[in-house]
Order: structure tokens, then C-alpha cells, then sequence
């Protein structure tokens, strides 16, 4: 769309929107004199005049508040692309002059960037440079910007220096959106360090961190054990030719295990609906798949998202009875102060009262809330991939067998190479943080290798497309998107530098920077609970593939049907657990 053919429309709509808006204010003022003159008269008629008043106004201010910020984000756009970040082409020509361009962005359209599956795959041909103007594959810029409703930019960047700086170098200029942090909100209330930011986020990544090295997570090994084994006692109860929902149960699992492991309380999550809190966990959880709807409540919170609906008020319940009930794991860790579960650390960290009540309630629920759906989504992945890859998995069967490690001891577990490389794998292409967002909290310059420096206006809104950055065969060759652990043997994971693209293939061996490999992000703000997660998906992988030899009818990932919300994971991980010594 050219310049020109949009100025047109603008200075149009300026006209129109402008006329309309003097218009219902001109009857907005003449209002109180219609109403005195009128009201002896002809009452229906006046209550007609009334109405269209306060509608025609109503409905010139919200034209007008939208063209405005229509404007507004047309300007940062333009500032963004004037400084060389390409712009995604839109799919459809058949609106006037691009006008969508400015109000539903490529909301209408087949685009990566909505609704549709988990994105990589169509995110990654633009990041090369397809459907952008003005670039080709090879000198792509690894950056692009597309458009939300009424045009607001969001600037996709898989630049690794310029994702160093923005997460790492100047990781507090950039903050979480309002939009994607209200909807993580709803789980872990609003001072979790998911949350919050600045000076207020350093206080509490202080003292959580301790509670994720490795000499604190080491004690929680055997309550990680308990809820496998209760795992194991469900499925064993099955015939060996009983395809079961993983995909449900994984959730199951590992809410139990951060339970047991990590506040010492038994979510009983196996058993039917389990415990209110399981039960409440699950509502909550479903208050947060992105459906049209949700997505209508956090645009606009202050009068869609008051709407009372009967999953709202299912939600106030549900968050109810978790709040009460993490109050209550608090309680109870206090009468244990040499507990050792992270919950008792929690509270010895904060001896000196660091953090104020809430602020502990919401660090609890994030730990919950974050520690849970996440890894169930990473598990669930695991045994699908093994199930449909035979050899791995007989491979790594028999590394834990020969081995003969003790699941207990998780020093050595952490040391077999092949389960490392095998959840490595996983990570790569189903990472369940598939992609994150950032926003400039003030003005800000960032370093991109192909463009220089940029100038970022406060306010720009960013996409980190972590999956597709881990699918770019740019980074890992030309079989990027195949599932194959054993790429791991010639990978080098090089730290501490940003950019690995100019020296990516050393000695035979593959160089993958920091930013190359995201699962648990990276800098300052990357998962506290990333050495938890390691840990407990070895256990429970090892300990799975020791037991049960596994079995899927389904043909291949495509089948699995991942869907994405928060996490990505999928929805139709339908495996057989066969015992091993029964078949044996
Ligand atoms: C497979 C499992 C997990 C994955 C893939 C994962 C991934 C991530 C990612 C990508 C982030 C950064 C999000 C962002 O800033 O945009 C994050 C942050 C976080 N994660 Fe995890 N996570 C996992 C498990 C856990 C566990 C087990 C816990 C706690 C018990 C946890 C607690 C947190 C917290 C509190 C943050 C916020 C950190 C901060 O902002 O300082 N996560 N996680």
C-alpha cells in the first residue's frame, strides 16, 4: 500500500471522525435544554432523542479514542521501518487501500500470529525474509514487525545480539505486556516474580534463588520419587494394552510432585477430581486458554472483562480456595522452621521479612502455578517422542539399565549423557515457553547485528519466537526440524557471548549460543526453577523408561495436537505404558 493512498484515508477519516465527534458533543451540551423544554410535551420522544444522544456520543468518542491510537501506533510503525525492521506483508488485498493494515492488523488473516498452532513453522520463513519488503532469505534480519488490532506494531526479534541486550545487558528496560502478565496473573496473583519488575523483582529473585541450587533441591528427590510411584500404581492397575491419556495424567504427576516435593501437601491429583485445590487448579487453568473471549476481557478489562460470566465467577471460586489453601501450606510450614522442603527455605530465606505476606502467597502460587503445567507439558512431550521413536528409547533403556543409577541418586542421573541430549531434544522442538513478549519501558537503544544500532520508543511491543529461533536451520542445519538427540554429540553450547552465527561450525562441532537455545529464556529473568524442572524430568523419564516399554498409535508428532496457551503441549499424547518385567 502506498504513502499516499493511506494520507487520503487518513485525512478523510480525520474529517469524518472530527464531524462525528463535534456532532455528538454540540448534542451532548444541547441535552439538558431538550430535556426541560421537551419533557411536558411528548416524554417518548424525548427518551428517543435521549438515547440516540447518548449513543451517537458514546460511539463518536470511542471512534475517536481508536483513530487516535490507530495514529499513534501508525507513527511507531513507521519509525521502527524507517530504521531498516522489515514489515510482514498482508496475506489478503481485498480491503481498501490497507486500510486493515490499521484496524484489525492481520487479525483477519491466516497468520502466525493469533490463534494458529504454536507458530514457529510459519513464523520462520519471515524471520528469513519471506513476505517482508525488501529483503531476501540470505541477508534477512532476523527481525520483523506485524500488526495487532488497530495496528499496533509487535516487533518479532530473533537478532542474538540485540536479544542479548534486551534480556540480559538491559533486561529492566524491558518489561512484561500488560496483556500476556494479566493473564498469567490470574494463576499466581500479582506480585509473583513472574510479574513484577524492576527493583521490586530483584528483592524477590534474591531470595528465591536460593531455593533452586542444588544442594536445596537434592532432599526433595524422594517426594519426586513418591508421586512417580503413585503414577506408576495407576498405571500398572490398566491391562498393558490400555492406551492412556498422558496428556491429562502428566498434569496429574506433576502436581503431586511439586506438592509432595516442594510445599508438602498431598493434591491427591490422581484420585478422581482430587482435591478442591486440584479441582480449582484445573478451572483456573481453564480460564486462561486463549479463547476469543479471554482475549476480548484483557483488551479491554475495564468493561468486557467486568462482564460477570459463569466461568468468571467459576474463576473467583477457584482462586478462593487456592489462596486459602497456599495461606494454609504457609501456616504450616511455619510450625516446621528445619522443614526441607522450598517451602520451608522460602520461609527461612525470609527470616528478616524481606518479602511482606502476599508477596509470599504469590511466590508460592508461581511456584505452583509455573512449576507445574510447564513441566507436565515437557513430560508429556518425553514419552510421546519415545514412543514414537522406538530406538531412542531402547537406547536409553539401556543406558539407565547398564548404568544401574539409582534414581535417588540424581548427581548421576544428571551425568548420562543420552537422557540429557533426549530432554535437550525435547526442548528444542516442543520448548513448552514456545514463545515470550517483552515491551520498552522507556526509550531505549538496542544493538542488532544486521541493522546497527535501533531506537526503541517507550512502549514498543516485543515477540521472542523461541521456537522458531530453536527450529532455524540457520542455527542448526538443514535438519532443524527433525526430532534427533543424538544432534546433540556435536553440539557445543557456548555461554557468556551472544552472536555464534560467524563461527557456528568449529573442529566439526556445532556452536550454540545463548540465544540460539531458549527454553528457560536467558539473563537475569530466566526460570528460577530451571534446575528443579532438570531434575524432576530426569527422574520421572528414567525412571518411565526403566519400568515400561512405550507404545502409541499415533504416526508422528503432526498427529499430536498441540495447542497453545500458555505452555505448548499436546492434547493427544495417547500411549501404552507395557511393563517391561511382564512382558519379559
Ligand atoms: C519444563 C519446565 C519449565 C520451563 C520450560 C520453564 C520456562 C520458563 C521461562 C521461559 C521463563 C521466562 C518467562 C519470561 O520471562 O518470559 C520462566 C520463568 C519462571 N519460571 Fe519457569 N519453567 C519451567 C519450570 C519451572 C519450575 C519447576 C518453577 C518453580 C518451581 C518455575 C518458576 C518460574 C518462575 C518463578 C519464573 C519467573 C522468573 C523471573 O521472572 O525472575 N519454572 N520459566
Amino acid at each position: 500500500m502506498g504513502g499516499n493512498g493511506f494520507s487520503i484515508i487518513q485525512d478523510s477519516a480525520v474529517v469524518t471522525f472530527q464531524a462525528l465527534h463535534d456532532q455528538a458533543s454540540a448534542l451532548a451540551f444541547a441535552l439538558p435544554k431538550i430535556s426541560s423544554t421537551v419533557v411536558t410535551n411528548d416524554a417518548a420522544i424525548e427518551f428517543r432523542t435521549v438515547s440516540k444522544v447518548a449513543v451517537g456520543s458514546l460511539v463518536a468518542w470511542f471512534m475517536l479514542k481508536a483513530f487516535k491510537e490507530a495514529m499513534a501506533n501508525r507513527r511507531l510503525a513507521r519509525k521502527l521501518r524507517a530504521q531498516g525492521i522489515p514489515e510482514q506483508k498482508l496475506q489478503s488485498r481485498w480491503w481498501m487501500l490497507g486500510l486493515q493494515r490499521y484496524l484489525v492488523g492481520h487479525a483477519v488473516e491466516p497468520s502466525p500470529h493469533l490463534f494458529s498452532e504454536c507458530r514457529a513453522s510459519q513464523q520462520l520463513p519471515i524471520i528469513h525474509g519471506e513476505d517482508v519488503d525488501g529483503w531476501g532469505c540470505s541477508d534477512a534480519p532476523k527481525v520483523y514487525l506485524f500488526r495487532l488490532f488497530l495496528g499496533i506494531p509487535v516487533v518479532v526479534l530473533a537478532d542474538p545480539k540485540a536479544l542479548h541486550a534486551m534480556l540480559t545487558l538491559k533486561s529492566y528496560s524491558f518489561v512484561k505486556p500488560t496483556n500476556p502478565v494479566k493473564l498469567v496473573s490470574n494463576i499466581t496473583g500479582t506480585m509473583g516474580m513472574l510479574m513484577i519488575e524492576g527493583d521490586v523483582h530483584k528483592r524477590h529473585r534474591r531470595i528465591a534463588n536460593p531455593l533452586f541450587n542444588l544442594k536445596a533441591l537434592k532432599p526433595l528427590v524422594p517426594a519426586i520419587l513418591a508421586s512417580l510411584d503413585e503414577f506408576f500404581a495407576l498405571v500398572d492397575q490398566q491391562p498393558a494394552s490400555t492406551l492412556i491419556p498422558f496428556h491429562e495424567l502428566s498434569s496429574q504427576l506433576t502436581l503431586n510432585a511439586i506438592g509432595h516435593a516442594a510445599m508438602g501437601y498431598n493434591f491427591d491429583a490422581f484420585n478422581g477430581q482430587g482435591s478442591r485445590v486440584t479441582a480449582a487448579y484445573r478451572n483456573m487453568l481453564q480460564h486462561t486458554s486463549l479463547t476469543p473471549w479471554t482475549l476480548l476481557t484483557l483488551q479491554f478489562p475495564g468493561t468486557i472483562g467486568k462482564i460477570p460470566t459463569l466461568q468468571s465467577h467459576r474463576f473467583q471460586n477457584a482462586f478462593k480456595v487456592v489462596e486459602s489453601a497456599v495461606k494454609d501450606m504457609l501456616q504450616n510450614a511455619s510450625k516446621h522452621p528445619d522443614g526441607h522442603m522450598l517451602i520451608h527455605e522460602l520461609l527461612r530465606q525470609n527470616e528478616q521479612d524481606v518479602l511482606s505476606e502476599y508477596e509470599l502467597v504469590c511466590e508460592v502460587r508461581s511456584f505452583l502455578g509455573a512449576g507445574h503445567e510447564t513441566t507436565a507439558a515437557a513430560i508429556s512431550s518425553l514419552v510421546l517422542l519415545l514412543a514414537l521413536h522406538p530406538t531412542i528409547q531402547q537406547e536409553l533403556h539401556d543406558e539407565v539399565e547398564s548404568t544401574a543409577v539409582a534414581l535417588e541418586d540424581s548427581d548421576a542421573l544428571a551425568k548420562l549423557p543420552l537422557l540429557n541430549k533426549v530432554i535437550n531434544e525435547m526442548f528444542r522442538l516442543y520448548p513448552p515457553t514456545f514463545t515470550t513478549y517483552r515491551e520498552a519501558a522507556t526509550d531505549v537503544t538496542l544493538p542488532m547485528a544486521a541493522l546497527g544500532a535501533i531506537e526503541i520508543p517507550a512502549g514498543t511491543r516485543f515477540e521472542i519466537p523461541i521456537r522458531a529461533i530453536h527450529m532455524d536451520p540457520s542455527i542448526w542445519g538443514d535438519d532443524a526440524a527433525m526430532w534427533n538427540p543424538h544432534r546433540w554429540d556435536t553440539i557445543d553450547l557456548v555461554h557468556g557471548t551472544s552472536d555464534v552465527s560467524a563461527n557456528r561450525i568449529v573442529k566439526g562441532r556445532r556452536q550454540i549460543g545463548p540465544y540460539d537455545f531458549m527454553p528457560f529464556l536467558a539473563g537475569p529473568r530466566a526460570c528460577v526453577g530451571r534446575q528443579f524442572a532438570l531434575m524432576e524430568l530426569r527422574l520421572f523419564l528414567a525412571g518411565i523408561v526403566q519400568r515400561y516399554t512405550l507404545k502409541t498409535d499415533i504416526k508422528s508428532m503432526d498427529d499430536a495436537n498441540l495447542t497453545c496457551a500458555i505452555t505448548m503441549r499436546s492434547t493427544n499424547a495417547w500411549v501404552r505404558f507395557e511393563q517391561r518385567s511382564a512382558r519379559a
